[in-house]
């Protein structure tokens, strides 16, 4: 499991970290391991070596820049040509400066040494930005961007928000971050994730701390009761605030079938999808279920036909969830449309006693209630997500749910008090509390017809299968990502190329 904490909470830590060792040993260490990765590249990239490599080092005025300038004094005592650009000269991290001084570093004026650079270290914000990159950084991100240097971001790409992923105006693109001591949210959600690169940990020893069970301070202290936008990040377990799925991971709660399994131990889901005039929708969904681990999947509603001409595994019928016959978990919403007989097919699912998840057609159904069952899982895109923090009081644009993925979909969760799982180009599956899952293999290609419909079979099947809501969700979307990337291959694909492509994902998950 990758972990990705809090500002708040890594802060807290490294002053613990920070009162038990000598003055600026974790400075050091976070310089040595940054230094250690920017000489592998550059002896990788095209100098081939450190020696005579030309790095240019953008400070600031924190300790992120301080990382970066004693970075730049290692890489010169090995020989490469480096300069720094001092973005606030005055508040400049006075010993690291020194440092490269002294190493036979130099300081520069000149934004077109960015474009020369083999390598460019971000040290201009850290964990302590906050808003757009300022003006005086610009001309040196820009130069940097022109020329064919390797980017590496101390910690976190400048601009990138922290905790959030937001990406509030200009920030560095970078091609590697290497990052201190624990992930930062921001560079695993997008839009942030996508400007990090390769991400790169180095520890500093906070495991250290995380090692004696108690979260340094208590960040949950100075939550609740906030309004949404200024509200902190989640209560903690162990101080990680996001977590993204690894493939050992998956591959522990894949449900896989034992000697005693038979269909109906395995699980059965429901799928009450589909209508008259949108039957591709149920075709779409009961094709993903089938790969998703059930015993059976069952289908309810005005596209039975189709549904068994296409799979005829599937058991039919033409009624609504209530006369089904009993299954372990309903997906109920996609192609649905919203008429009278949609929502009694919603009622009913909602109604089913055992987990349920919404998905289109439904959601906006289940917006004008308000309020959802405590094992539903919700999965909105941001259309969606926009019309269901409606339904609880919340006024949001689809660009502010883009740009703040998860405080919307946490807002969701706590509003309807179950499970959301918010699609997109970072998809994040959180409940109320605990860390939020947030997927990383997903790609552009994702976003075609028809491709929310089989996430929703899948994961609906997994719910059957005994997932939990969080888990059903964050293992759909991990192989979903994994089909689409593996039916895609850098070429466009469909939402049956992406069902078609779930045994390999799946065994490949294994
Ligand atoms: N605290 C620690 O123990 C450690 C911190 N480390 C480094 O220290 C960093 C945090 O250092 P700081 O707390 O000094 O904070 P930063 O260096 O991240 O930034 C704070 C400074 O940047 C300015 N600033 C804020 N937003 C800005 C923006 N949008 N554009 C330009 N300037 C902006 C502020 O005025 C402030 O002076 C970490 O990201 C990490 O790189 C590492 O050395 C490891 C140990
Ligand atoms: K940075």
């Amino acid at each position: 499991m990758r972990r990705a904490h809090a500002v708040e909470w890594v802060r807290a830590a490294e002053g613990e970290l920070m009162a038990r060792l000598p003055e600026g040993t974790l400075m050091q260490r976070a310089a040595a391991g940054l230094a250690a990765t920017c000489a592998e590249l550059l002896r990788d990239g095209a100098p081939g070596r450190v020696y005579g490599s030309r790095v240019l080092v953008l400070a600031g005025s924190g300790d992120n820049g301080g990382d970066a300038l004693f970075a730049g004094a290692r890489l010169a005592r090995r020989g490469a040509r480096v300069s720094a650009a001092l973005l606030a000269p005055e508040r400049v991290h006075a010993g690291g400066l020194a440092a490269l001084r002294a190493a036979g570093g130099r300081v520069t004026e000149d934004p077109a040494e960015a474009e020369r650079a083999d390598l460019v270290l971000d040290g201009i914000v850290g964990i302590g930005g906050r808003g757009p990159l300022r003006d005086a950084a610009l001309p040196w991100v820009h130069a940097a961007g022109q020329g064919a240097a390797t980017v590496v971001a101390v910690d976190l790409p400048s601009g990138v928000d922290p905790d959030t992923g937001a990406v509030p105006g200009a920030a560095v693109r970078a091609d590697v971050t290497v990052t201190f001591g624990t992930h930062k949210p921001g560079l695993l959600i997008d839009p942030g994730a996508s400007y990090a690169g390769v991400v790169r940990l180095v520890d500093i020893g906070l495991a250290e701390v995380r090692g004696t069970g108690s979260a340094p301070s208590d960040p949950r202290r100075a939550r609740g009761g906030r309004a949404l936008g200024t509200e902190p990040l989640a209560p903690l377990f162990d101080g990680h605030v996001v977590e993204a799925l690894q493939q050992e991971d998956v591959a522990a709660l894949l449900p896989e079938p034992d000697a005693e399994s038979d269909k109906y131990r395995r699980g059965v889901v429901g799928i009450a999808a589909g209508s008259a005039r949108y039957p591709g929708a149920a075709v779409l969904a009961v094709g993903a279920a089938l790969h998703g681990g059930v015993g059976a999947v069952r289908y309810a509603g005005a596209a039975a036909r189709e549904v068994v001409r296409a799979h005829p595994e599937a058991l039919v019928g033409e009624g609504g969830p209530k006369d089904a016959g009993r299954v372990q978990a309903w997906v109920v919403g996609p192609g649905l449309s919203q008429d009278a007989e949609a929502e009694r097919a919603v009622t009913e699912a909602l109604d089913a006693d055992v987990p349920v998840l919404v998905d289109a057609d439904g959601l906006r159904l289940l917006a004008r209630r308000g309020s959802a069952p405590a094992n539903a899982l919700l999965t909105p895109h941001a259309g969606e997500a926009v019309a269901l923090l409606a339904g609880i009081g919340v006024t949001a644009t689809r660009d502010q749910v883009e740009a703040e993925r998860l405080r919307h979909a946490r807002a969701l969760a706590r509003g309807y008090r179950c499970t959301v799982l918010l699609k997109g180009s970072t998809t994040v599956v959180t409940g109320p509390t605990g860390p939020a899952r947030v997927n990383a293999t997903g790609t552009a290609q994702l976003a075609t017809a028809g491709s929310g419909d089989v996430l929703s079979g899948l994961a609906g099947a997994l719910l059957a299968a005994g997932l939990s809501p969080v888990d059903a969700g964050s293992v759909a979307a991990y192989l979903h990502g994994l089909a689409g990337r593996l039916s895609s291959d850098g070429a466009p694909t469909t939402a049956t190329a992406i069902t078609a492509a779930l045994p390999e994902a799946w065994r490949r998950s294994r």
